[in-house]
C-alpha cells in the first residue's frame, strides 16, 4: 500500500531512547546532533534530572556535554508520546521484561530499534525476534544498530561508522538519515540475522581476548583469537541463514576488532580480570553494574551452536571459564591442543 510505503520511508523526526546507560545516552546525543528531537528515558529519576539540569550523565559519560535538543525523563509514556521511532537501549537479558512493560505505550507504527548485543538465555532468540514477539509487530518494523561503536569514543565525536539493519530497506534508509552526523556514518543492511549474531558473538570473543591479555599474551594471540573467532561466528551465522559477507563488514570484523583491541570494552576488561585470576564475582563487582553482555551470551550462543550442529570452540571455553570453573590458562592450552585441521 502506498501509504505504508510513505510511512516506512519517512525520516523519524521525534525519537525516544529508552535506557540512559553508556550507549543509550550516546546514541541519543547522536540523534540530537543529527537534528532529531530526542527524549531519553532514564530508570532513575536523579539521572533524568541531572541530564536536564547539567547536560551531563556523569555516571556513564563524565565530561560529555549533551546537546540542548536532548531531553531526559523518568516517565516512559512521556518519552514515547508521538514518536516515530523507539530505541531500546537496555541490556539484552532484560529487554523482554522492559519491553513488556512499555508495550502498551508504543506508538502504533513506530520503528522499534534495538541497540542490544546479545542472545536471550531462556529462548536463544536474537533481540529483533524478542522485540517483534513482545511488541507484537512485524519483523519489518524492527531495526538494529550495530558496529564498532564504543560509546565513549562516539560521545567524544571521534569518526565512526556503523550499520542500520532492517528487513524493510526503506525503514533502514529513514533511520540512517535520522542518525547521520559529521562524526557518525551509518550504512544500511537487510541481513538482520548476520548483523545481530555478529554483535552478540564478538562480546564472547572479546572476553577470550581479555583473558589472553590478563594471562600476559600479546598481539599474535589476540589476532589468532579474533580470526578464529570470526570463523566460528561466521559458521554459526551462515548455518542460521545469514549472509557470509556480513561478517566481513562493520558489524562483523569491524566490531570484533574494536571490542577485542580496546581497553574501553567492558567485555574485554571483564575477560582481562578473569585472566589475571579474579573470580566471576570480583570481575562483576569491578564492572560497577555496567553490562558485559558476553558473560551471559556465551551460554546462549553455545546452546544455539549445539542446536545448530556448529562447532564454536572459543565460545565453548569462554562459557566454561565463566560458568564451570575452567581456568583461563588451561582453557588456552585446550584450544591449542585441539585436533589439527585445515584452515
Ligand atoms: N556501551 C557501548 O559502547 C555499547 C553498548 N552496546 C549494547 O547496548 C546495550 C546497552 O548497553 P549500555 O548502554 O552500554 O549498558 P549500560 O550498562 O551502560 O546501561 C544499561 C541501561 O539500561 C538500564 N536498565 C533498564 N532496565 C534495566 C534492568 N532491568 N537491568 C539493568 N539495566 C536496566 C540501566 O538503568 C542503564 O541505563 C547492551 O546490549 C550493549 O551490548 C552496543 C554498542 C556500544
Ligand atoms: O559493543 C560495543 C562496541 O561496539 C561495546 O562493547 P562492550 O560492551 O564490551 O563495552
Amino acid at each position: 500500500m502506498p501509504e505504508q510505503a510513505d510511512q516506512n520511508g519517512r525520516v523519524p523526526a521525534k525519537v525516544a531512547v529508552l535506557g540512559a546507560g553508556s550507549w543509550g545516552t550516546t546514541f541519543a546525543k547522536v540523534l540530537a546532533d543529527a537534528g532529531t528531537d530526542v527524549t531519553l528515558w532514564a530508570r532513575r529519576t536523579e539521572v533524568a534530572e541531572e541530564i536536564n539540569s547539567t547536560r551531563v550523565n556523569a555516571g556513564y559519560l563524565p565530561g560529555i556535554v549533551l546537546p540542548q535538543r536532548l531531553r531526559a525523563t523518568d516517565d516512559a509514556a512521556e518519552a514515547m508520546h508521538g514518536t516515530d521511532a523507539v530505541v531500546l537501549a537496555v541490556p539484552s537479558q532484560t529487554l523482554r521484561e522492559n519491553l513488556a512493560g512499555w508495550q502498551p505505550l508504543l506508538p502504533e507504527r513506530a520503528t522499534l530499534v534495538s541497540l542490544a548485543k546479545g542472545v536471550e538465555l531462556s529462548t536463544l532468540k536474537r533481540m529483533s525476534e524478542v522485540v517483534s514477539e513482545v511488541a507484537d509487530v512485524a519483523m519489518e518494523q524492527v531495526a538494529v544498530v550495530s558496529g564498532p561503536n564504543l560509546a565513549r569514543e562516539i560521545a567524544a565525536e571521534q569518526p565512526t561508522a556503523t550499520v542500520v539493519a532492517c528487513n524493510d530497506h526503506d525503514r533502514a534508509v529513514a533511520l540512517q538519515q535520522a542518525c547521520s552526523t559529521p562524526y557518525f556514518r551509518p550504512y544500511t543492511n537487510t541481513d538482520l540475522v548476520g548483523i545481530e549474531l555478529a554483535g552478540a558473538c564478538k562480546n564472547v570473543i572479546a572476553l577470550a581476548c581479555g583473558m589472553a591479555v590478563g594471562l600476559g599474551y600479546g598481539h599474535n594471540t589476540m589476532s589468532s583469537l579474533i580470526t578464529r573467532g570470526l570463523a566460528e561466528t561466521t559458521r554459526l551465522g551462515v548455518a542460521l541463514g545469514a549472509e557470509p559477507m556480513t561478517f566481513a563488514g562493520l558489524a562483523g570484523l569491524g566490531d570484533l576488532v574494536a571490542t577485542c583491541m580496546s581497553p574501553l570494552s567492558r567485555n574485554r576488561t571483564f575477560g582481562e580480570r578473569l585472566g589475571r585470576g579474579e573470580t566471576l564475582a570480583q570481575a562483576q563487582d569491578a564492572a560497577h553494574g555496567q553490562v558485559a553482555e558476553g558473560v551471559k551470551s556465551c551460554s546462549s550462543i553455545r546452546q544455539l551452536a549445539a542446536r545448530t550442529g556448529v562447532e564454536m570452540p572459543i565460545t565453548d571455553v569462554v562459557h566454561r571459564v565463566c560458568h564451570e570453573g575452567l581456568e583461563p590458562g588451561p582453557a588456552a592450552a585446550e584450544l591449542l591442543g585441539r585436533e589439527r585441521k585445515a584452515e
